[in-house]
């Protein structure tokens, strides 16, 4: 039986989830992660990670129960689940011909369900998540921006720092006001298409923040970007979190990146959860020896920052004689 749903904060309770006849979550149950934290899902290639926040979202069949604010997320159709509840996949779909600002301020208006389409004035936009290609309208997103088409950087710069675009905002201004905080708002007037690997994944989460869910999921968000830009996505989720409340839910593979900013660490391993809690306390050497076969010890620096030391594969077990 589920025990009582969490009055705040985002939680999945007993989840079977199988793919075929085979199960692949065997009753998963993560959270409450509260209002403001960032709760990494870890665990090796395989775990069940990707299925884990896929369930959570909506987008397979499940047994069990998800929860946001104590409201059941199953009994609410997709378009309103994924406005309160939004997943960023880990793989992107191919991107359509459109500029990255026509594709953050098609974002702001996807509807994802299908709707009545009205007679759009440029091409439907896809989000990365692969729905919501179908758009109502898409404002004035059209080849040229007034006052970016020349100098979308200079435009950019224009724009107040460090104020976020508000939750009704959605012109040009917002939207290069999100790339402005992702530092990408020089790739305004690029097309999507242009773009490299870890280029479209900020542009990815810069639109999926700029639909300010209530909680969002990402499925290894770090895993395209240089060392720069994991630590500035990760001081804008982290602001964003402190600032509005916003439960995040990251798959990661960095251990260290867990360690040093998430509230909470949840480990999956064949489908069950092994440990959850804060990162220092779940990310034992025994933890590491059996789910992740690697001899790593929890060590602490100058600073006191607690960091993994890896010092290579598990010794394999002695067999049995
Ligand atoms: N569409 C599918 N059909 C059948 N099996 C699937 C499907 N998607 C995933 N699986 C299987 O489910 C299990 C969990 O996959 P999942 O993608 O959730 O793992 P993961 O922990 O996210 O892995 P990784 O770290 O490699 O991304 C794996 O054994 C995988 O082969």
């Amino acid at each position: 039986m589920n025990a009582p749903a969490s009055d705040t904060g985002l939680m999945a309770q007993n989840l079977f989830v199988s793919h075929g006849r085979r199960m692949v979550l065997h009753g998963v149950t993560v959270g409450p992660f509260g209002p403001g934290t960032l709760n990494a899902v870890l665990g090796p290639n395989g775990s069940g990670k990707s299925t884990l926040l896929r369930a959570m979202s909506g987008l397979v069949p499940l047994r069990g129960a998800v929860t946001l604010d104590g409201q059941d997320l199953g009994r609410l159709r997709l378009p309103a689940r994924s406005q309160r509840c939004l997943y960023l996949p880990q793989s992107l779909p191919e991107p359509m011909q459109i500029t990255v600002i026509e594709a953050m301020m098609a974002a702001r208006h996807v509807m994802p369900a299908p709707v009545r389409q009205q007679a759009a004035p440029s091409p439907p936009a896809a989000l990365p998540d692969g729905r919501g290609t179908r758009v109502s309208t898409i404002g004035t997103a059209g080849s040229t921006l007034p006052g970016v088409a020349a100098d979308p950087t200079g435009c950019a710069g224009q724009i107040a720092r460090g104020s976020l675009p508000n939750g009704t905002s959605s012109g040009p201004e917002a939207a290069l006001a999100w790339l402005e905080h992702m530092g990408i708002a020089h790739l305004a007037m690029r097309g999507l298409r242009e773009l490299s690997g870890g280029q479209r994944q900020l542009v990815g989460l810069a639109q999926a923040l700029s639909r300010r869910p209530r909680a969002l999921l990402l499925d290894e968000p770090l895993s395209a970007l240089d060392p720069y830009y994991q630590q500035r996505v990760m001081d804008l989720l982290a602001h964003e979190a402190r600032e509005t409340g916003l439960v995040v839910v990251l798959v990661l593979h960095d251990l260290n990146m867990a360690l040093a900013r998430c509230h909470n660490a949840s480990v999956l391993n064949d489908g069950r959860i092994e440990a959850s809690g804060p990162p220092e306390t779940v990310l034992t050497p025994a933890l590491l020896r059996r789910v992740y076969r690697i001899d790593a010890c929890l060590d602490t620096g100058a600073s006191g920052q607690r960091f993994l030391s890896v010092r290579g594969v598990a010794p394999a077990p002695r067999s049995m004689a």
